[in-house]
């Protein structure tokens, strides 16, 4: 790839964007293209045509969707459906209409079916159901899979998807009804220490296993798959080891110095039970994650300390 190519990143601002942005302007690319949802309604297609018109790029990286928690995708079922439906279409099918070859589509382990074997391959995609409280999420992002897997068929381009395992860092959303667990769980112990180690409600059972990912590990790996031609269409990104949700919450409560209780509301949902990605396929291109899960909660902290006053926060 050259270091000129003009490449658009959508959502440059969040979580995922934004560090695909420092990681390319840090490998020397001069001409990456990024614009705000208010500058750009990935949504609407006349918009998206104008864009495509004037700024003409040659490389998409599609980081712009409807994202969030557990509570969030189980409430909006029509927002994560439609508008990740509308902002994929726009940007993929523009893409093809304007010959641009390559397209790395983000996805999610959510697709996978709720129950699949563990861990997760790729092949097991659309082999049973899926899990409820995400379906509305996983099926917009099963779309984008297949529509760049169909262009890729039909049309010989270079348009692949990665599949995220959950990812967690800088620019995370701290905001407490739409967020991950992870920068939920860094928020509401940081607050209860400060109020004198309160103790700290969590959601679930505390027993579903998760695996997670430092947005920079994504980040290289999107770069990774920018610069190589991938054989095929779909690829996991993770680091292939999980842990429970209780286990998860010491290692925040340590890394913060929380020394108070914590309490399981069973109110709130489980999710699915587990969702370990195999990470194989993109072992053999040559890709492997580099920050260990405790190492990047240090640096996610360090992060959130220094931004507390002024952090993201997504309200639908
Ligand atoms: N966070 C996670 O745990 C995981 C994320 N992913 C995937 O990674 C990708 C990025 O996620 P993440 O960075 O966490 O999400 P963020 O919410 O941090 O960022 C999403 C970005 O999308 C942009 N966006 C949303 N709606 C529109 C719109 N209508 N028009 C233009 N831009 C829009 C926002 O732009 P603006 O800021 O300008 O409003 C925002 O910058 C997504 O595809 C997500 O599905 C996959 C697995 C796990
Ligand atoms: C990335 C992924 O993200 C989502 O799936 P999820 O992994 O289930 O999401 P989550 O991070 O919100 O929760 C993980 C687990 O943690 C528990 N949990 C405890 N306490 C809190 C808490 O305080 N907040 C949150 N959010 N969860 C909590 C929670 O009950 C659950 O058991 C989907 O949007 C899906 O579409 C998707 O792609």
């Amino acid at each position: 790839m050259n270091k000129d190519t003009r490449i658009y990143i959508a959502g440059h601002r969040g979580m995922v964007g934004s560090a695909i942005w420092r990681t390319l302007t840090g490998k020397g690319y001069t001409n990456l293209i990024g614009k705000t949802s208010t500058e750009l309604d990935l949504r609407s297609q006349t918009q998206v045509a104008i864009f495509f018109e004037t700024e003409k790029p040659e490389v998409i990286i599609d980081a712009a969707a409807r994202v969030g928690g557990i509570l969030a995708n189980n409430n909006y079922p029509y927002q994560f459906l439609m508008e990740n439906m509308q902002i994929q279409n726009n940007l993929i099918d523009f893409s093809l209409k304007a010959d641009v070859q390559k397209f790395i589509f983000l996805g999610s382990s959510c697709i996978y079916p709720k129950l699949a074997p563990q861990p997760l391959k790729e092949e097991y995609l659309l082999t049973g159901p899926l899990e409820p409280t995400n379906e509305w999420y996983a099926l917009a992002k099963i779309a984008g899979v297949k529509s760049c897997e169909a262009i890729r068929k039909q049309f010989g381009k270079d348009y692949i998807s990665l599949m995220p395992t959950n990812l967690y860092g800088t620019y995370d959303n701290f905001d407490l009804n739409t967020s991950h667990v992870l920068p939920a769980m860094m928020r509401k112990f940081h607050e209860a220490k400060e109020n004198g180690n309160t103790p700290v409600e969590l959601w679930g059972s505390g027993t579903p296993m998760r695996e997670f990912l430092f947005v920079d590990d994504l980040a290289d790996a999107v770069i990774f798959a920018l610069e190589n031609k991938f054989q095929e269409n779909l690829y996991n990104v993770g680091t292939g080891t999980d842990l429970t949700i209780k286990e998860l919450a010491e290692l925040i409560q340590n890394a913060v110095g929380h020394t108070g209780e914590i309490l399981w509301d069973s109110s709130k949902p489980d999710g699915t039970p587990r969702k370990l990605m195999d990470v194989s396929k993109m072992e053999q291109e040559g890709w492997k994650a580099k920050v260990g899960l405790k190492e990047g909660i240090q640096l996610t902290y360090q992060w959130y300390l220094k931004n507390q006053e002024t952090f993201k926060q997504v309200k639908l």
